[in-house]
């Protein structure tokens, strides 16, 4: 099986083509084997590129333990620069369909190729039942919850998945790598979550560290920095524009009073490319 080693801001993932390959037989368990960092490829999950009859391509997105997630913002930046730059379509402006639905994505490219994307990420979902979350608001805005003894103020969004956002003065390793996996996995959010910690730098700037569903720690999240985005101008913090400094690189997120949609800008690039014996 031939595939191709894609980051977008550091968020890895190992991308099939299934335009000319065969879809897997067993997606789940082949993401867990090629994510494997000693043992596969290593990655953050893996990403497969399927033909659409909508769009000019599919992505369907699974996580490193095997969990197919609906949405991923630094992935489709990533399909979007292979969709075009191998080739499948030559449209500047593409549609991808995703688990949330189709989006579209302006490119941004130099010398024939895509160097990064603008995506419509489409409206933020704030109803509790629906991001999934029980706890209550619409949305979930502020909300104590004690972990482990540590009391946390959080706010869920969801971007076609589901985030809970904690601003906090300074993000320590504590946080994100024993208070985010009892998070993913709190009986609040009944489809697990991605947990993002945020230090707010001022009203358009903040650093950002992220637990994801699925993956654990990972250098970026583009749906998890627009979720941030979108739970810090619901709480007064930020303004309308927001650059999100990630441990791999930074996203430029705009929620527009507009038409309500999120949009993001971020870099895409090709790593490498080999064959995964099947
Ligand atoms: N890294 C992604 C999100 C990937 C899916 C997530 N872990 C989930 O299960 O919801 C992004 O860039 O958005």
């Amino acid at each position: 099986m031939k595939f191709t080693k894609m980051q977008g801001a550091g968020n890895d993932y190992v991308y099939v083509d299934c335009f000319r390959e065969k879809f897997p037989a067993d997606p789940a368990k082949l993401s867990r084997a090629v994510s494997d960092r000693h043992f596969g490829i290593g990655s953050d999950g893996m990403i497969l590129i399927c033909p659409s009859e909508k769009a000019d391509a599919r992505m369907r997105m699974f996580n490193s333990d095997g969990s197919e997630g609906e949405m991923c913002g630094n992935g489709l930046r990533c399909v979007a620069k292979y969709v075009y730059d191998h080739g499948i379509s030559k449209n500047e402006t593409l549609k991808l369909e995703t688990g949330r639905g189709i989006l579209t994505v302006d490119l941004l490219i130099e010398q024939g190729k895509v160097h990064r994307a603008k995506v419509n990420m489409g409206e933020p979902i704030l109803l509790s039942e629906k991001i999934p979350t029980t706890l209550p608001g619409d949305p979930p805005k502020n909300v104590p919850l004690n972990i482990e003894g540590t009391n946390l103020e959080v706010t869920c969004v969801s971007m076609g998945n589901p985030h809970c956002v904690i601003f906090v003065p300074e993000i320590t390793d504590h946080q994100v790598l024993l208070l985010g996996p009892q998070l993913e996995k709190h009986p609040a959010f009944p489809r697990r979550i991605n947990v993002e910690w945020i230090q707010v730098l001022s009203r358009s700037e903040a650093r950002m560290r992220v637990w994801e569903r699925g993956s654990g720690e990972t250098l970026a999240c583009g749906t998890g920095a627009c979720g941030a985005t979108v739970a810090g101008i619901l709480t007064g913090r930020f303004d309308r524009s927001v650059k999100m400094h990630l441990l791999g690189g930074d996203l430029e997120l705009h929620w527009s009073e507009k038409d309500n949609h999120v949009y993001m800008t971020g870099p895409a690039a090709e790593v490498f490319s080999g064959e995964w014996p099947t």
